[in-house]
């Protein structure tokens, strides 16, 4: 009996061996095809590790993804684009300024989406950097008012009642104590972005603890299940379009979102009306449509009144949460690390600390012993500081476009429609030929005299997808860093370690804690 059993078994056991090992076959040879893209192209490029193409080691979390686009770049000195393999995705890199500056913004029609297979069914993951032609371009258009001079200069009360309570917390360090500024500047970056986004209170700085700091912190560790995700996407859309993954964790966008709609709620049941980023979102929401002014082509030649034809285009629940939430969350992580990479480098290098102070200071005397928007517009070099520092670490590795159609590049090569490009920032920013000895820290490159061609500095992208809100972060860690400096000496502890990047991190952040030891002035 058994032994009839074993026997009726076994073709099914065959069978299902045999569906797998095709199945494997067939991925292998598919994997295997996708790595030919480049040399069938013609294009130069590093030769390809099945599956995991040329990022394996930032997949395994071996590398940082800056540091695994400058390995390869180094075996192409010469070249203006060079083919690259994101796991099997081919990705065309380019770094070449003049063709940068084509694709971002002289051809920009041609290169205006980002390429990011979005599931709309996943609101949290609808957000204007994911948001593609007709609906990315209407948005832009309506949002772009938030990042105003008027509404920055609302905004800045905010950050400068955030920046006092974390001067008042830095007073309390003892010299020789070391302290671990990350933790601090983070905190007071998510303070300053619930109050300028949300009017919340987040208590970040007076409640360390709270949960809106652990689920802040949470949304940008990462994990191996959010690279897994993350390959999948990029590499495989429609399975992960079928398998419904996203990017986002659930706890934390839960959390988020929740802040999101009851702030909605209690503003509209209390008749409340704030100048945030909340509620141009309500009001968006409440107009029920973005209208978009389309300018026909064929009508150029009159020269005079020109015709538009105008399409609605509807702002949606989805649309709202969504870029809601991207907005609280992009001013978390990248705002701190700068203000934090600021210090370390004004650390080592303390005539450059002293010469951003006294320029702080004596434009503070000048405004009557505030530190005043209009003080801070005044501070050149400190501003010449960050972005130096911005240059050394930027914390966006690449910039993506879709080629929409085909596109001749001068050197007579085709960029095909639908191929990825990506301008790798760091490989710009390390350039020799418009950064001498790009290793060194100098503020001196940006001196007003200095010529740096546009595209020459990246961290905020360029062309009509750049970051929209450049103006608000940049003011942000200028005032965060002029309000540390006008208080405090900052030294690094002889007990930090040196900077290690961390390669587990999106942005370029350090491994080990950065150690300062404090001194009021
Ligand atoms: C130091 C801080 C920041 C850095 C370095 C940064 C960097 C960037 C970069 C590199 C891009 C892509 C640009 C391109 O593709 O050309 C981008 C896009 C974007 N950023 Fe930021 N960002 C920062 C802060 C913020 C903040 C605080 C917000 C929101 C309040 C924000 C909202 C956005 C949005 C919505 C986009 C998409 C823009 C579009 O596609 O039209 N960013 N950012």
């Amino acid at each position: 009996m058994n032994e009839k059993k074993k026997t009726r078994m076994d073709p099914i056991f065959i069978a299902l061996i045999a569906i797998i090992l095709s199945l494997i076959a067939y991925t292998v040879y598919q994997a295997n095809e996708a790595n030919k893209y480049w040399l069938k192209r013609g294009i130069p490029h590093r030769k390809p590790m099945l599956f995991f193409g040329n990022s394996g080691k930032h997949v395994l979390m071996r590398q940082h993804f800056t540091e695994n686009l400058l390995e390869v770049l180094k075996d192409f000195p010469h070249e203006p684009a060079v083919g690259f393999y994101d796991l099997t995705r081919p990705i065309l890199i380019v770094k070449d300024i003049d063709l940068v500056e084509k694709i971002l913004v002289k051809d920009f029609q041609q290169f205006m989406d980002r390429g990011f297979p979005l599931d709309k069914r996943n609101a949290i993951d609808i957000s204007l950097f994911t948001m593609s032609g007709k609906e990315w371009r209407a948005l832009r258009y309506k949002l772009s008012p938030l990042f105003s001079t008027t509404k920055l200069k609302t905004m800045y009360g905010s950050m400068a009642e955030c920046s006092q309570s974390l001067t008042s917390i830095l007073d309390q360090i003892q010299e020789k104590e070391d302290i671990d500024l990350k933790e601090y500047l983070g905190r007071f970056a998510m303070d300053v972005i619930g109050s300028c986004a949300y009017g919340i209170d987040a208590k970040n700085l007076s409640e360390p603890d709270n949960e809106f700091r652990k689920m802040g912190k949470k949304s940008f560790e990462p994990d191996r299940l959010q690279m897994l995700k993350f390959a999948i996407i990029m590499c495989a859309p429609k399975l992960a379009k079928l398998l419904r993954i996203s990017l986002a964790k659930t706890d934390v966008t839960d959390y988020f979102c929740k802040i999101i709609r009851d702030t909605i709620d209690y503003r509209k049941k209390n008749d409340i009306i704030r100048n945030d980023f909340l509620q141009m979102f309500m009001n968006l929401k409440d107009e029920g449509n973005l209208e978009l002014r389309i300018k026909d082509p064929e009508d150029e030649y009159l020269q005079t009144e020109v015709s538009y034809s105008v399409e609605n285009i509807e702002f949606t629940d989805d649309m709202m949460i969504g870029n809601a939430f991207q907005f609280l969350q992009a001013g978390f992580e990248a705002t701190a690390a700068i203000s934090l990479l600021t210090l370390y480098e004004l650390s080592k290098n303390m005539e450059i600390q002293k010469k951003a102070r006294l320029e702080i200071v004596i434009n503070v005397e000048e405004a009557g012993g505030m530190l005043t928007y209009d003080a801070l517009r005044k501070m050149t070099y400190l501003e010449q500081c960050i972005k130096e520092t911005f240059r050394v670490y930027p914390p966006v590795a690449g910039l993506n476009r879709l080629c929409n159609k085909d596109y001749l590049l001068p050197n007579g090569y085709k960029i095909q429609a639908g191929e990825l490009v990506m301008i790798p920032v760091a490989a710009v920013h390390n350039d020799p030929k418009i950064y001498p000895e790009p290793e060194k820290f100098r503020p001196e490159r940006f001196d007003p005299d200095q010529k740096i061609p546009s595209c020459a500095f990246l961290p905020f992208g360029n062309g009509p997808r750049i970051c929209i809100a450049m103006r608000f972060a940049l003011l942000e860690i200028k005032h965060c860093i002029a309000k540390l400096l006008m208080n405090h000496e900052y030294k690094l502890s002889p007990n930090s370690k040196p900077f290690r990047l961390d390669k587990k991190s999106f942005f370029m952040i350090p491994a080990d804690p950065l150690l300062f030891n404090i001194r009021q002035i």
